[in-house]
């Protein structure tokens, strides 16, 4: 007897299990997907037969490497280097790199998974994958991140191409490490090639909207899905949690649309300030003086500094996710709930565990999966790679404006997708479905590869 689409999906969970043991976030990424797909196998029983789901959850290619380098001091370290070359089927290997002592092979495999999807619903020509290294930024001189950056490039250039793979940054990669990662690829090939990676500087190849463009896109996000639902982000109150790149444009757009964003986080603690974040003191504290958010504190009267307990516990009624996978669970769920949060928006990557994304369904709050709502960053990365090849350079009003439209489709094909598969609202399945759909499709006209 022909096996059951639910059974199939199982057993290809199992496998997963088996074959990659030890990688929770993997395995939490990979479940969330498949729990969508069982209605799709039974649509297209052609991707049953030719094993399309067991395939995409394969990388294509895992890279790990030494990456040895010297501190100021003189001393030797050696650190661990990745990159997950998961998917190829839309178009280059596409995604960033993240520089964080917590990453570990579980770690990119979970986030390169989840890029092969969150590209496909782009709609632009870029497949999936994700790298890093167990490298901490913080603390170190810009000197020693630049040695770090060159000794990873060393090893990293010969995997990479703009018809190859493309990284970009993620957390602890900004555009101070793309420069130094840049200049190391450029000098080992001799190749002025800007395609290489995204995220560069505007003097230097970068396109503008890029450094803003997931923060805005995840603010656009939650805009679209309140729109769905007859209503705004004008005179909403926000949090938004982080304090890095995704987390400051978010704060940015959201208060451009009308919002008032009254908290944020970092990894010591979080600040409210009812009266509005004032961006202008969080870009100064984050991004000129890397500090630390009790310094906004110190300089905004309004605003008061907490070093125990969550940003969640602020009462809100959109909430944007933006510091790092699995930073709001069940509990903080139920608690945003209780408080009136109506819509969260996630700008991080798995943001939300899973108990928590299942206290907003039944809730029934609008809930953007980051695969959808943060897909602004890596599409404008590939307007960024757009530009390139034609050694053109945007204005500022003309990419946002592409931005804002994707944003728009991404959430309309997400939408669709979950009245098609009959569970209207349902952005998750949506999300799931459409990004799996666009891949398997490609992956089907190559044949078994
Ligand atoms: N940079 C990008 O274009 C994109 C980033 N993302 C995701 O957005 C998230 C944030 O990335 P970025 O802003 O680029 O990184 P970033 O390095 O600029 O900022 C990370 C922020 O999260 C905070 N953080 C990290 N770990 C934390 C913890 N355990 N508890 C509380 N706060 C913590 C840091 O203090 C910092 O404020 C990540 O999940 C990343 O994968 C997703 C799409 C694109
Ligand atoms: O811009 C890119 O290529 C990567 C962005 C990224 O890492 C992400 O979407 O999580």
């Amino acid at each position: 007897m022909a096996r059951s689409a639910a059974s199939i999906v199982e057993g290809i969970y199992e496998d997963v299990l088996r074959r990659n043991p030890a990688e929770e976030e993997f395995h939490q990424a990979v479940r969330e997907v498949l729990d969508s797909l069982a209605p799709v196998l039974e649509r297209h029983p052609e991707y049953a037969e030719l094993k399309t789901i067991e395939r995409i959850c394969e990388p294509e290619r895992q890279i790990i490497f030494r990456v040895p380098w010297t501190d100021d001091h003189g001393e030797v370290h050696i650190n661990r280097g990745f990159r997950v070359e998961f998917n190829s089927a839309l178009g280059p290997y596409k995604g960033g790199l993240r520089f964080h002592p917590s990453v570990y092979l579980g770690i990119v495999k979970f986030l390169g998974f989840e890029q092969i999807f969150k590209n496909a619903l782009t709609g632009l020509p870029i497949g999936g994958g994700k790298g890093g290294a167990d490298f901490d930024p913080k603390g170190r001189s810009d000197a020693e991140v630049m040695r770090f950056c060159q000794s990873f490039m060393t090893e990293l250039y010969r995997h990479l191409g703009e018809h190859t793979d493309v990284p970009a940054g993620d957390i602890g990669v900004g555009s101070r490490e793309i420069g130094y990662l840049f200049g190391q690829y450029k000098r080992i090939t001799n190749r002025y090639e800007s395609g290489v990676l995204t995220g560069k500087g505007l003097g230097w190849g970068g396109a503008r909207v890029r450094t803003e463009a997931t923060g805005y896109g995840a603010a656009f996000f939650a805009s679209e899905m309140l729109s769905a639902r007859g209503t705004s982000l004008e005179g909403r109150t926000v949090v938004v949690s982080g304090s890095g790149n995704v987390a400051l444009y978010a704060v940015e757009k959201a208060s451009q649309l009308g919002a008032r964003v009254i908290a944020c986080s970092d990894s010591g603690g979080f600040v409210v300030d009812e009266a509005g974040l004032d961006l202008e003191v969080l870009k100064q504290v984050k991004e000129v003086e890397r500090g630390r958010l009790s310094s906004y504190a110190e300089r905004v009267p309004s605003a008061r500094h907490s070093t125990t307990g969550s940003v969640w516990e602020v009462p809100c009624e959109v909430a944007i996710p933006s510091a790092t996978q699995n930073e709001l669970d069940g509990d903080d769920a139920a608690r945003l709930v209780r408080n009136g949060c109506i819509a969260v928006s996630e700008g991080a990557n798995m943001p939300c565990t899973p108990e928590a994304v299942e206290v907003f369904r039944e809730a029934g709050a609008a809930f953007g999966p980051g695969k959808a709502a943060n897909a602004g960053g890596v599409a404008t990365s590939a307007l960024e790679m757009q530009q390139n090849a034609s050694r053109d350079s945007w204005t500022f009003e003309h990419t946002e404006a592409r931005l804002q439209q994707i944003m728009h489709d991404i959430h309309a094909c997400c939408a669709q997708a979950a009245e098609e598969y009959g569970s209207p609202g349902d952005l998750v399945l949506g999300a799931n479905i459409s990004g799996f759909t666009r891949v398997a499709h490609a992956m089907h006209a190559h044949g078994i590869i």
